[in-house]
């Protein structure tokens, strides 16, 4: 955990595929007050940028426009020059003038990179804290750029939070199939549906293991295992309604699913039609695990099949410790894990959440019971 004197500035990272309405779900967000201080940083790849033109900000917002090449490759680098100068170029006597940030990327940008340089460059993560990715997919033609681009896929399977937006141009159908895909893809992070960009903004800030309320960190939310609906034979018990979908129109009200479509979709998880090759699953370890244990079986693993791992999230009872510790990869690049005061329920299992592609549950159990298995000769060995 960074105890550094200043609180660190949440960034939101804005993805979704290319004209999945993420201009106009930020366009909403940055006129409300919870973003009225935010700065946005907006990436456009290519020489033609419509982006700007579009993007109608209210007075209040800092904006930024990153437009000499993708996010994602050639510019990495200059994100961490803007994130790093920024504090001192949007300053008055001293005192940073926002306390957010939200980046827009590129609708072609394959999001893990961007998020690396945020939860690992030395002058970003002193500063910037990477409070969630929030990914826009259009409801209507969602499917079809599943199907076509697999950039599309991964920026669904890490999200934090989906917009499904363009309500307005879908039919049930069409709908149903996308929601039942996402299931698959991703299944713990909450969806909104979203008409003409109305969502409101706390729904997509404070997504993190860290809220700016200061609050006690909320393991449980940020980790949603019992999303894993995977998990459910392997614990021998039901979750029931694990999932918890969102349906905002714009009244804001929720639609649930009626009990037989909730039916439905649980079926379905296995037999999608698409194979998107997602895997989404909670692997779960009832003993304290040695810490040396853990980082040889992650090392291992990340090395071989790290850029298959799209996103691991986990609190882990590490042998000798009281405390738990949080993880959090995307692909083989893991943020420093955190120690957290205390465990936040009395489940003390260590419990890692994967998204993986091609990477099946069996292949992580496998491999951590053989490290299991041959920890004391290793160690005879090292000594
Ligand atoms: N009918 C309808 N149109 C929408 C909705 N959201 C966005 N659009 C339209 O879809 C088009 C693309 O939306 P943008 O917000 O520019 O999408 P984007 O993801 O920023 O696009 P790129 O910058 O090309 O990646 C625009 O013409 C929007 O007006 C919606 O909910 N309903």
């Amino acid at each position: 955990m960074n105890h550094s004197t200043f609180p660190l500035i949440p960034v939101t990272l804005l993805t979704g595929f290319l004209g999945s309405g993420k201009t106009t779900v930020l366009n909403h967000l940055v006129r409300q007050p919870e973003l009225a201080d935010a700065l946005v940083i907006i990436n456009e790849f290519g020489e033609i940028s419509l982006d700007h033109l579009l993007f109608t900000h209210s007075a209040e917002n800092l904006v930024m426009e990153m437009s000499s090449g993708c996010l994602c490759c050639t510019i990495r680098g200059d994100l961490v020059k803007t994130l790093s100068d920024m504090t001192w170029r949007f300053s008055r006597n001293g005192q940073r003038q926002f306390n957010r940030v939200v980046i827009e990327t590129t609708g072609l940008a394959d999001p893990a990179p961007i998020v690396h340089t945020l939860m690992t460059h030395p002058q970003v993560v002193n500063r910037y804290r990477l409070d969630g990715i929030v990914t826009t997919l259009d409801l209507a033609t969602g499917n079809a750029t599943l199907n076509r681009h697999v950039e599309a896929v991964r920026q669904a399977a890490i999200a934090d939070c989906l917009l499904l937006t363009k309500a307005d141009m879908v039919d049930a159908k069409t709908r149903n199939a996308l929601l039942r895909r996402l299931d698959a893809i991703n299944p713990a992070a909450p969806r909104w549906e979203v008409r003409h960009g109305e969502i409101a903004a706390a729904k997509v800030l404070d997504l993190g293991l860290f809220s700016t309320e200061g609050k006690a960190p909320d393991v449980e939310r940020w980790l949603r295992e019992e999303a894993y609906t995977d998990d459910t034979h392997h614990r021998g018990k039901e979750v029931g309604n694990a999932h918890d979908h969102h349906y905002e129109d714009e009244h804001g009200h929720h639609h649930g699913h009626d009990e037989q479509e909730h039916e439905a979709h649980h079926h379905h998880h296995d037999v999608n039609r698409h194979d998107d090759h997602i895997r989404a699953f909670c692997f779960a370890v009832d003993e304290p695990i040695p810490e040396d244990l853990l980082a040889a079986w992650l090392e291992v693993l990340m090395s071989f099949v790290g850029e298959n791992i799209l996103r691991v999230k986990g609190i882990l009872n590490i042998e000798g410790s009281d405390q738990p510790v949080v993880i959090h990869g995307v692909q083989h690049i893991f943020h420093p894990p955190a120690t957290l005061p205390a465990w936040p329920s009395a489940d003390r299992r260590s419990r890692l959440v994967f998204i993986t592609r091609d990477v099946s549950r069996q292949n992580i159990e496998d491999t951590f019971r053989a490290f299991r298995n041959v920890l004391p000769q290793a160690r005879e060995a090292a000594a």
